[in-house]
Formats: structure tokens, C-alpha cells, sequence
């Protein structure tokens, strides 16, 4: 059982993870090198096979368990008008994803995932960050490790998705107090003008009263207990060797909080898509992550990442049902 009750326990955590079985990647690349096709025709299919096969520790898998998880947290940044909607809409969604109407309940099913709605301590917000803390230490922990157990040692994949109604001005904090730099807030459900102007003022304010702060002090100065939760469950996949694929910006804040902390810990890690969020790209470019689709989503939910497991399942299938050249009698060049 890892422990995961403070800071120092959770960098433990982070500091063990393991790696991708080489061994296995390699086999993969050898694999790949004899397909029926020209070297490299699949282009990023071939190298997206090969990273899955080294996290498998299995040089020709398959899909057959993907996890989704949607974590669900309340904001008290949400009092600065930094929404388009009311922060009622967080426990309605939840209704909403229980009763399979919401847009990952479509995109889970077309996965054939598995998916996991838990509601983290709705009838409580975080603190409004403009003031202070969003969350202590204990909380930010509880919200992590919800989100490490909450990940099925069986699924062979995992997106991580989130619900909570001003979250992309959390995450836009996230992002200014790691990453540096302005212009981190974006429209996030489609907030005019002047709300942004109240949503960038609201991540100054957040920079102001949490100052001088790293990688867990961020995540519980700024954050919410949705995006703990997605820390974690992603920490916990790579325990697992289990590859993930990450979904839009408030999923992106949650992985930059583990690559601040450990700078490898998102390897086991894919974009899933590129988000309409005016600054993803950027938060992108950080982790060192091309997106596999762009399709102008801006909805979370873990809704492109879903959408991506298709791709992934698209290059194993090739990868992993293919005839060599020697099978298929086929000449090489
Ligand atoms: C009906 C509805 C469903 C959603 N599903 C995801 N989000 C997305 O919008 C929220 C973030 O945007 P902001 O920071 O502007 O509040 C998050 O809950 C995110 O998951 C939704 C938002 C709404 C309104
Ligand atoms: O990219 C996201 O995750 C996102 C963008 C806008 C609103 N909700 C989520």
C-alpha cells in the first residue's frame, strides 16, 4: 500500500515509478522494421505502437481494458465571476455523467472503456485562491491519493477527465506560477470580455497570495481537488505501467504539477488532443508533447482523450496484426 499522506510521501511516490521495459520497445522496433509496409508509412502510428509496447513490457498488445476516470471538484475562485456558468453546474454534471448523458458517457462507450465518475467533496469547495490556499496539505494529499486508487490495476489504458466549474482559471494559475509568463486564461466555457479580464486578474491575485511555491505547494495553493485527483490517477498508471492519454488544459495543469515535481513523470504520457484553451499549446510545449488530434474541443471531461484512444488503437492494430514481408511473401525494398 503506498503511502501517501503528505508531500514528502507523495515525492516518495514519484521518485519510484518505474520505467518502460526497454527490451520489450525494442522488440517492437524490430517488429515494426518487418511490416508490410514502407518504413515509416505509419508515421507516428509506428512510434505510438512502439512507446505502448514498452510500457506493456509486450512487443505486439492490444487493447482490451481502457479506464476512464472523471474527478469532479468545486472552486472557490469560482465567487470572482470567472465562469460562464454557476458552480451549480459541477454537481449537475455529475448527475448527468451517472445517468450516462454527458459527452465522455458517448465517447467512453465508442471506446469500450470502463469509466468512473467520483464526485470529491462537492458540498465543500477549496478556499478562493485570490486570499490564500485553495487547499492544506491534507487535502491536496487526500485528493491524490483519491485519484491513485481510484485507477483499475486491470485497465491496460487510462484517461484521466475532470468537471468542475472554474477550473480553467485553476489551471491557468497552475500554469503562470510553473511555467512563468502572462496570458495563461483562456474563454474556458465561453466567459466575454470582461470575465476574462476577472479570470486574468483572479490568476494574478492567485500568483500574489500564494507566492515563491513549486510542484505540490502549486497544486494545493492553486489547484482543485479534481486535478489532484488526475495527478494522481496518472501517478499511479506509470506505477502500474499502465499508458495514459492526457485530455485538454485542466488535465494539462494536473500533469505539469508531476513533471515540476519529477521531470520523466509524464514518459508513460500521450497528448490526446490540442484544446481550443487559447494557451494549451504553449502548456504543450512545455512537456514536450505533440497533440495526436486537433479538432477544436474546449469541453474537458477527458472528452478528446477518449477520442484519441481510437488512434492508439489504430497504430496496435496494425503494430500487432500485420504479416511481416516473409509471412506475407511480400519483397522488401
Ligand atoms: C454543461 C457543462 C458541461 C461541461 N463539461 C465539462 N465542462 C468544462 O467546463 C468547466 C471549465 O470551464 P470554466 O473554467 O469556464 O468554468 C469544467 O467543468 C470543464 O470540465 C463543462 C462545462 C459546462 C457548463
Ligand atoms: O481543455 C480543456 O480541458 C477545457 C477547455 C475549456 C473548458 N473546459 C475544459
Amino acid at each position: 500500500m503506498t503511502v501517501l499522506d503528505s508531500f514528502p510521501a507523495l515525492r516518495t511516490a514519484l521518485a519510484d515509478l518505474p520505467g518502460s521495459d526497454a527490451s520489450a520497445a525494442q522488440a517492437a522496433a524490430d517488429r515494426n522494421g518487418q511490416l508490410t509496409k514502407p518504413p515509416g508509412a505509419l508515421g507516428r502510428l509506428e512510434e505510438l505502437a512502439q512507446w505502448y509496447a514498452g510500457w506493456r513490457g509486450d512487443p505486439r498488445p492490444t487493447i482490451s481494458a481502457p479506464q476512464v476516470l472523471v474527478f469532479a471538484g468545486n472552486h472557490g475562485v469560482a465567487a470572482q465571476g470567472v465562469s460562464a456558468f454557476p458552480a451549480e453546474v459541477t454537481v449537475q454534471m455529475v448527475a448527468n455523467f451517472r445517468a450516462g448523458g454527458a459527452a465522455i458517457n458517448q465517447l467512453s462507450d465508442l471506446a469500450g472503456a470502463r469509466m468512473d465518475v467520483h464526485a470529491l467533496s462537492l458540498e465543500t469547495p477549496t478556499a478562493d485562491f485570490t486570499q490564500g490556499p485553495a487547499m492544506s496539505e491534507a487535502e491536496a494529499c487526500a485528493a491524490f491519493a483519491a485519484g491513485w486508487d481510484a485507477v483499475d490495476p486491470g485497465a491496460d489504458l487510462l484517461v484521466t477527465g475532470e468537471m468542475g466549474i472554474a477550473n480553467t482559471t485553476s489551471a491557468a494559475a497552475i500554469a503562470a506560477a510553473l511555467l512563468g509568463g502572462t496570458g495563461w486564461a483562456g474563454r474556458g466555457t465561453g466567459i466575454d470580455d470582461a470575465g476574462l479580464a476577472r479570470k486574468e486578474a483572479a490568476v494574478a491575485a492567485g500568483l500574489a497570495a500564494n507566492p515563491g511555491r513549486t510542484g505540490l505547494e502549486v497544486l494545493a495553493a492553486l489547484g482543485g481537488r479534481e486535478i489532484a485527483a488526475m495527478a494522481g490517477a496518472i501517478a499511479a498508471a506509470r506505477a502500474r505501467r499502465i499508458p495514459v492519454i492526457l485530455d485538454g488544459f485542466i488535465c494539462g495543469a494536473a500533469a505539469l504539477v508531476l513533471q515540476a515535481e519529477r521531470s520523466d513523470v509524464l514518459d508513460h504520457c500521450v497528448a490526446g488532443h490540442l484544446s481550443a484553451e487559447g494557451a494549451h499549446r504553449r502548456m504543450l510545449d512545455a512537456m514536450g508533447k505533440a497533440p495526436l488530434l486537433d479538432l477544436g474541443l474546449r469541453l474537458g471531461e477527458g472528452s478528446g482523450a477518449a477520442l484519441a484512444v481510437q488512434v492508439l488503437r489504430g497504430a496496435l492494430v496494425c503494430h500487432s496484426g500485420m504479416a511481416t514481408f516473409a509471412e506475407a511473401g511480400v519483397a522488401e525494398g
